[in-house]
């Protein structure tokens, strides 16, 4: 039978109304026939009652230093909770469900806490429930090492479990549902009128990813290339079709503005991701095409790198979003203008 590996992020597991959202995906897969297994991560942001953050203040506020073992501990808390609470859900709507903590689900690990990698999955006890007609929902970003200790896959890790899974899986699909209907152009936080890729080429999404988009972790870029295998970033309150991450580039002039806040005293990140098509021969045209929006917008650069996927600028914090901003307005002067 064909699986389908279906990503829920915090955002998309935090209320009854999230909730809700998602089981419309998971009851679609059903009815097109897929055996269905759900990652999920932990319910909401910092304040929420189970999200990561508010777990590791719990810890904090006991006094004294943190040790990265019980980090580890609590926030695997975090996403268990989860997908029990998803599981029971999913049992209300008449589908029956397995609610599996990462190392239920097989899931091996380094013991580097807080940042562990995957070295194995044993896909058996998922593939059991799965053929007793289960959907199989499992706790995002976490595993467990060689010892029984409990360790998690760096912040934003639950993107890795369900890209690894997928590839232990053998699943036909894997989607990555979050807060947004895929691979914008720059954080449509920054930039609400950023247009959406409908495809990237793993190689740009993993520049962008390790340079500051959000949108997907980079090590489930990573693993997907390892996988060769190509997966979709949808959004969970809509059904459109989302960004493809896999083997094709894009039509954009470039294929992506990423912003990492505050890396080093006051200073931020500002990457440009040429598009790979164009990067060969393009490269040096469009270095010195925003090197001049910089200039034109009187924003000061401390560093610049230029490599052959990307540029790179080190700015003064307070410039870093009107940086993002300028160089947007310059490659994009359709977008730009509509709203403006
Ligand atoms: N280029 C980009 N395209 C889309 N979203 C981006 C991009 N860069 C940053 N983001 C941010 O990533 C967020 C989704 O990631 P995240 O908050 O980790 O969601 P989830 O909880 O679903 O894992 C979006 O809300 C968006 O603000
Ligand atoms: N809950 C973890 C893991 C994760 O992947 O979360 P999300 O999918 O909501 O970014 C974190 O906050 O880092």
């Amino acid at each position: 039978m064909a699986i389908i590996v279906q990503k829920f992020g915090g955002t998309s597991v935090k209320s009854p109304e999230s909730r809700k959202a998602a089981l419309k995906h998971i009851i679609r897969a059903k009815e097109e026939g897929f055996d269905v297994v759900v990652v999920v991560s932990a319910m909401g942001r910092k304040g929420d009652p189970y999200a990561t953050d508010t777990l590791i203040q719990l810890l904090e506020s006991q006094g004294g230093p943190v040790c990265p073992k019980k980090k580890d501990l609590i926030m695997a808390c975090g996403e268990i909770i989860s997908s029990a609470v998803m599981a029971a859900y999913i049992e209300s709507a008449g589908i029956p469900a397995e609610a599996m903590t990462g190392f239920q689900a097989g899931i091996l690990t380094t013991g580097e806490f807080g940042n562990a990698d995957i070295i194995n999955v044993n896909p058996e006890p998922i593939l059991e429930k799965l053929k007793e007609g289960r959907v199989v929902v499992v706790a995002g970003f976490q595993g467990q090492t060689e010892k029984g200790e409990i360790t998690t896959l760096g912040r934003g890790g639950s993107d890795t479990t369900a890209v690894v899974l997928g590839g232990y899986l053998k699943a036909d699909v894997v989607d990555i549902y979050t807060d947004v209907p895929g691979v914008a152009v720059t954080d449509p936080r920054i930039i609400p009128e950023a247009p959406f890729l409908s495809r990237i080429s793993f190689k740009e999404m993993l520049t962008m990813a390790e340079s500051g988009a959000k949108v997907i972790h980079p090590r489930a870029v990573k693993a997907a290339m390892n996988f060769n295998m190509p997966f979709r970033i949808k959004s969970t309150f809509d059904d459109g079709d989302g960004t493809l991450v896999g083997q094709m580039g894009n039509e954009f002039p470039i294929s992506g503005i990423s912003l990492q806040k505050n890396i080093f005293e006051g200073l931020s990140g500002v990457s440009v991701v040429y598009n790979e098509s164009d990067a060969a021969v393009n490269s040096r045209a469009i270095s010195r095409k925003i090197e001049s929006l910089l200039a034109g917008g009187n924003i000061p650069i401390r560093e610049r790198k230029t490599l052959s996927n990307c540029f790179y600028a080190a700015i003064p914090q307070e410039y870093a979003e009107l940086a993002v901003r300028a160089i947007f307005d310059g490659f994009f002067p359709e977008e730009a203008k509509e709203v403006g």
